[in-house]
Formats: structure tokens, C-alpha cells, sequence
């Protein structure tokens, strides 16, 4: 069964999207690894899948390369908010996932707007596997310690450290992701301040490693710095890919404004791995 496609990125962080609404599909985790290998399959960072939903504009399903389920994933979100708005001719989109309902609006310069929903910093939210002041949580590795833990609908632990451009994502990012300390795993941030109102990011994802940029994390990134009293409640947050602006506003909910790229349109052929089984709603 071939199965039509469209290729978007936020800021370098690249999606294949499959318009699941008048089909419902369940891929294995063998055919959702293979669509995101990027030697083998199309490639991606994460694999979006677009369902219908009941109280929401669209369904967004979002799969990392690894096949875990993620519960948040901000520039899949404005990517797929953009198309909505672009196909119904609208300016706001509410788009659900397993975390909860996300309003998007148009922004300036085609850009997109997310409310992220509410920044959960209890331990057990992020979730950590022990009682502790997230703040300051219990970790290190080498010179890298006492990262900041925030949930912003998936888990996020974010260090603070002069250099960005010194760190061995590849050495320290999987470690960390895997910390006995993250019953879930984490997306792990590390964090430069340039200006109070700029910091410098760079990620290792949870279940994807090294991305472009990341809009969870960088969501996670301002609330910890606010927390630490780095920087104010809103800051441009400048990644590989891009710069993000966000804001912490005062009922806690994170907003997240950037760009979104079409890049093309295509087919996914899967015949050698174990048949894709479309379930007919
Ligand atoms: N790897 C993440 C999901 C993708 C997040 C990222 N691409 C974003 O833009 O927020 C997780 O497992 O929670």
C-alpha cells in the first residue's frame, strides 16, 4: 500500500506527516523506525500522524525515530497548525495530543504561535524517580550537573554551562537521556545565557538525539532559566536551526512563536517490512 506523505521542518527539526483523518492507520514500531531512518526509510526527526479528534481541529500523534510515543512536540505543532490554517483559510487551530489541547494562532511573518500549555515542575510531573527540589535535581555527569527538570507535556532536564559549543552531545546525551533518575527518559538541554533576553540552546531528544532545534526544550529552557533567575519570563531562545521566542505567562502556560516549512510532498512504499494494516474506521 503506498501511502502519500508531506515533509516539514521548525527550524531544521524535520517531520514526515501522514494525514491519517479519513483512514485511521496503526503502524508497528518496525514501520515507524523504518519511515524515520534516514538511510533506509524517508528520514525524519520525528513521525507526526494525523487523526481526527472530537474536541479538537486535528489529532497529532508524534513518534520519535526510536517509535516511543512523545507527548509534546512544539515545531511539529506549529508545522501542523500552519497547514490547518493554510487548508480551512483560519487563523486559530486547536490541535490535541496525548498531553492535552494546544491553541495555535497565526503570528507575524507567517510565523505561528503555540500556547504550550502549563509548565509542570513537581517531581513527580516531570517525572523523576525520587522526591526532589527540581530546581537543582539530583544529577551529573563530569562537569555537567545540576540541571534544571520541567515538563511542558513531555520531560526535559535542562543544564546551564559557559559553553554550549564545547559539549559532546553524542558522549553526554545518552546517558543522561537514560538516567535512572528519568523513570520516562528526558530531553536534555544544554543552556547558554547571551543576553538576559537571549540564551543559546542545544538538545539531545529523547529517543532521536541531536536535533536542529527543539520547541519543547526550548520552552523548558526559558522556564528554568526564569526559575533560576537568569532571565526574565520571556527571552528568544537561539538553536542550531533558528531562533524561537517564548514566554512564561503569569497562569504558567509556556507561549512559543517561530516559522514552519512545507519542504515536499511524497509516497511511502513499506512492502518489505510487516504489512502496513490500515484499520478501516
Ligand atoms: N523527543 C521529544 C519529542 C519531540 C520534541 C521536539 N522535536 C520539539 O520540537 O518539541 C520527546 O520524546 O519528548
Amino acid at each position: 500500500m503506498r501511502l502519500p506523505f508531506t515533509k516539514m521542518h521548525g527550524l531544521g527539526n524535520d517531520f514526515v506527516v501522514i494525514d491519517a483523518r479519513s483512514r485511521p492507520l496503526s503502524l508497528s514500531d518496525a514501520q515507524k523506525r523504518r519511515i524515520a531512518d534516514r538511510r533506509r526509510g524517508i528520514g525524519c526527526d520525528q513521525l507526526i500522524v494525523l487523526e481526527r479528534s472530537r474536541g479538537a481541529d486535528v489529532f497529532m500523534r508524534i513518534f520519535n525515530p526510536d517509535g516511543s510515543e512523545a507527548g509534546a512536540c512544539g515545531n511539529a505543532t506549529r508545522c501542523v497548525a500552519g497547514r490547518l490554517m493554510a487548508e480551512n483559510g483560519v487563523e486559530r487551530i486547536v490541535v490535541e495530543t496525548i498531553s492535552g489541547l494546544l491553541e495555535t494562532r497565526a503570528a507575524d511573518r507567517g510565523d505561528i504561535t503555540v500556547d504550550m500549555g502549563e509548565a509542570r515542575t513537581d517531581w513527580r510531573d516531570i517525572p523523576v524517580a525520587q522526591e526532589c527540589d527540581t530546581l537543582h535535581l539530583p544529577l551529573a555527569l563530569g562537569s555537567l550537573a545540576d540541571p534544571v527538570g520541567v515538563n511542558v507535556g513531555n520531560p526535559h532536564a535542562v543544564f546551564f554551562v559557559p559553553d554550549v559549543t564545547v559539549i559532546d552531545l553524542e558522549k553526554a546525551g545518552p546517558e543522561l537521556e537514560r538516567a535512572p533518575l528519568f523513570p520516562q527518559r528526558a530531553n536534555i538541554e544544554f543552556v547558554q545565557l547571551l543576553t538576559p533576553g537571549r540564551l543559546r540552546m542545544r538538545v539531545w531528544e529523547r529517543g532521536a538525539g541531536i536535533t536542529q532545534a527543539c520547541g519543547s526544550g526550548a520552552c523548558a529552557s526559558l522556564v528554568a532559566a526564569a526559575r533560576r533567575g537568569m532571565t526574565g519570563r520571556k527571552a528568544e531562545v537561539v538553536l542550531d536551526g533558528g531562533t524561537l521566542t517564548i514566554e512564561w505567562l503569569p497562569n504558567n502556560h509556556v507561549l512559543m512563536t517561530g516559522g514552519w516549512t512545507t519542504s515536499f510532498q511524497g509516497e511511502i512504499e513499506l512492502a518489505d517490512v510487516p504489512a502496513l494494516e490500515a484499520v478501516h474506521g
